[in-house]
């Protein structure tokens, strides 16, 4: 008999295709208050779950006595309690690296905007306000040339400083948990303590994944090192900024402005006082979000999923 496998987020048909070689797929496009009393049904007898976003804990996993595997579409796995997955014997795994250039690019996307202030002025011209040459007061600031200082140099931080470095002719300066050697020599990127960092870069882009020990990485002490002309830019988590003190640095006019792909809570709130901030550019978290990424995402949890049900080692096990 073949294992059963939830899917709870709506894939290509060739993804379902490849799980169904091998799996009895119960599939959910999303959940929903409608779709989810129905997944916890399925939930008692499934061996696999795949799909993003899930909050996989001790509560749901109770729910989930036969479950061997858990594979996030995604390479964030703040989602996950590993510590009851552990206890339960149950492996997990993630999407590492086929991302990366496509996340890189929507971070080079809001450098880019905030920085040229490329939302503002696309609205400008939309709303008939050119009717004259530009006014000063209109200039954003150059990008090239200037210093990026990158925390979190792994798959999607080295991407970033890749293009950086060669397409901006930027200079690169990181702080990470260890040395990324790699990323010295190829990007010539130079790696700096957490507070040097902060006082000494134009651009601080944030790419930590969200860990106890990131919560609220970036707060108010961090804003204060920073320049009064810098940009910053998060496409981490929400969580590794405190986003109260964000918003005082930009009231204050600590920070010159700010590049968002995540919020605190997602959806973010409609009263939330980033979102009226002609300085700040913000996205709905679609880091990865192309066609051609989430479809490889999916056949690469795939794949794992496969391997994991098959009792070898999944490519990308989390460890
Ligand atoms: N906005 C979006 O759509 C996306 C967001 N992400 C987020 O980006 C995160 C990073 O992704 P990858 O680059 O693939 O992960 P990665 O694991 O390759 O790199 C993360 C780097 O952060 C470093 N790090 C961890 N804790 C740190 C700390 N306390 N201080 C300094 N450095 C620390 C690690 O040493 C590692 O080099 C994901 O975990 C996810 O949360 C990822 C993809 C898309
Ligand atoms: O992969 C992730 O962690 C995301 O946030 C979405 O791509």
């Amino acid at each position: 008999m073949k294992p059963k496998v939830i899917v709870y987020k709506k894939v290509d048909k060739k993804v379902l295709e490849l799980l169904a070689e091998t799996c009895e797929i119960i599939y959910f496009e999303n959940l929903d208050s409608e779709t989810y009393p129905l997944f916890l049904n399925e939930l008692e007898e499934a061996q696999g779950l795949l799909g993003s976003g899930l909050k996989v804990d001790k509560e749901l996993l109770d729910q989930a006595p036969q479950l061997n595997i858990v594979c996030n579409i995604s390479v964030g796995y703040d989602n996950l309690d590993l510590t009851a997955l552990a206890e339960r014997g149950i492996i997990a795994t993630n999407t590492p690296d086929v991302l990366n250039d496509t996340v890189a690019d929507t971070i080079m996307g809001l450098i880019l905007s905030t920085a040229r202030r490329i939302p503002e002025l696309d609205q400008w011209v939309k709303t008939g306000q050119w009717e004259s040459g530009l006014a000063e007061k209109w200039f954003g600031v150059d990008v090239h040339h200037k210093v990026l200082g990158i925390i979190g140099m792994g798959g999607i931080g080295s991407a970033v400083a890749k293009r950086a470095h060669f397409g901006f002719d930027m200079d690169i300066i990181y702080h990470n948990r260890s040395r990324n050697e790699e990323a010295e020599d190829k990007y010539g990127a130079v790696y700096c303590s957490m507070e040097d960092l902060l006082k000494k870069s134009d651009f601080v882009c944030l790419m930590t994944p969200l860990t106890p020990d990131t919560v609220n990485l970036i707060g108010k002490r961090e804003f204060e090192l920073m320049k009064e002309s810098a940009i910053f830019i998060n496409a981490s988590r929400g969580k590794t900024v405190d986003e109260e003190a964000l918003i005082e640095a930009l009231q204050k006019g600590q920070i010159y402005g700010a590049g968002l792909d995540v919020f605190v809570q997602e959806p973010v709130e409609k009263n939330n006082p980033l979102l009226s901030m002609k300085n700040v550019v913000t996205l709905p978290h679609i880091g990865s979000a192309t066609y051609e990424t989430r479809f490889q995402m999916a056949m690469t949890a795939a794949a794992n999923l496969v391997k994991g049900l098959q009792g070898e080692t999944p490519p990308n096990l989390i460890k």
